[in-house]
């Protein structure tokens, strides 16, 4: 991590308060704390998450993270994603744009395939810069496996929430190549105030897990017509539901909209460092409501407009989702309107 003390994230700004949920309760079954994780994701689809342990591989993320990102350009652009809805590898800033105005975005991304850290040393999806190969099994594996640890005792707590059957959930995330990833973001210091690092969008997967040092993520809650920041608090994750859990539950969990703009106060004078870890269902899950597993889910689903029933199936596999909403943003394809990340 290139900086550790930053500057407190200042008192006199709205921010938007995240329920706090514990994750050695979640994992140990507690009712009560199952509940609170439920009305969460239902609610505003955005959580903290404390006491679930990787706050050390997350730091070792960000220290391979700065050596990479510290590489040459060249280098680097040696292992760009491309315009082909591939999301894995390098991505340059500037390279989507964050409104219908077409501005460029302001982040850098190192993007790696959980696919490819689980076969480490052999290779799954693509190639990587020496500085990520070289951290791969005291790094990325570790980061990689806990998180996915700590997302699915998540996704089987949503599965019985739902009344799906034991391990639904986890199996259409499972067993498969998928668009599962560990992005780490590069935003520079001292952007202009009221440019956009990170333009409006929710997240395309399944459960992101996602931990920032620095004020900049804010989000739309839904009534609200302000944007609100979500404040770090140290130890504590920022988890939030993405739209492959929201068409798979009929809507019923949510996947709420965020931006990233520049850090509050006198933090946007730091580079801001952000490390996720996207859980996303396998490439060939067809994305829609699973009202044929779950009585709850088509009863809700029997509740909607036939706009609101179209809207929940988008008709196409988990891994073609992925590429359209990959390829809407990127500045080449400047169809920007529908999404970003
Ligand atoms: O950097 C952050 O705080 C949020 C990043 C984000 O929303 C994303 O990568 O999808
Ligand atoms: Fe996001």
């Amino acid at each position: 991590m290139p900086v550790t003390a930053f500057p407190e994230f200042p008192t006199n700004i709205p921010t938007h308060p995240l329920v706090v949920v514990d994750y050695e309760l979640l994992k140990n079954g507690d009712k009560r704390e199952m509940d609170k994780l439920w009305d969460a994701a239902t609610l505003l689809g955005f959580w903290y998450l404390k006491n679930h342990g990787a706050d050390e591989d997350v730091e070792r993320m960000f220290d391979m993270g700065a050596e990479t990102m510290d590489l040459p350009m060249e280098e680097k652009m040696k292992y760009e994603r491309g315009d082909d809805g591939f999301s894995f590898g390098y991505k340059f800033a500037g390279a989507n744009v964050v409104d219908a105005s077409g501005e460029p975005d302001k982040v850098e991304f190192l993007v790696i395939a959980k696919d490819d850290a689980l076969a480490w040393p052999k290779q799954a999806r693509r190639s990587y810069p020496s500085t990520v190969n070289s951290r791969m099994d005291s790094t990325i594996v570790p980061f990689v496996k806990k998180s996915i640890e700590i997302n699915s005792v998540c996704l089987n707590i949503f599965n019985d929430k739902l009344g799906l059957a034991e391990g639904t959930l986890l199996k259409l995330h499972s067993g498969e190549y998928s668009a599962c990833e560990a992005r780490t973001i590069k935003a520079p210091k001292n952007l202009p105030v009221g440019k956009m690092a990170l333009g409006a969008h929710t997240d395309f997967g399944s459960l992101s897990f996602l931990h920032n040092r620095l004020g900049g993520l804010q989000v739309l809650p839904p009534g609200v017509e302000e944007w609100l920041y979500v404040k770090p608090i140290p130890g504590h994750a920022i988890c939030n539901v993405g739209d492959a859990l929201t068409f798979l539950s009929g809507g019923i969990l949510r996947s709420n909209m965020h931006r990233v703009v520049p850090p509050p106060g006198a933090q946007a004078g730091f580079e801001r460092w952000s490390q996720v870890f996207f859980t996303r269902p396998v490439n060939s899950v067809v994305l829609r409501p699973l009202s044929d597993e779950s009585p709850l889910i088509a009863e809700t689903v029997s509740k909607l407009s036939d706009k609101q029933k179209e809207a929940l199936t988008p008709g196409m596999t988990a891994y073609d989702w992925v590429e359209k909403r990959l390829r809407n943003p990127r500045l080449k394809s400047i169809k920007p309107a529908e999404a970003q990340s």
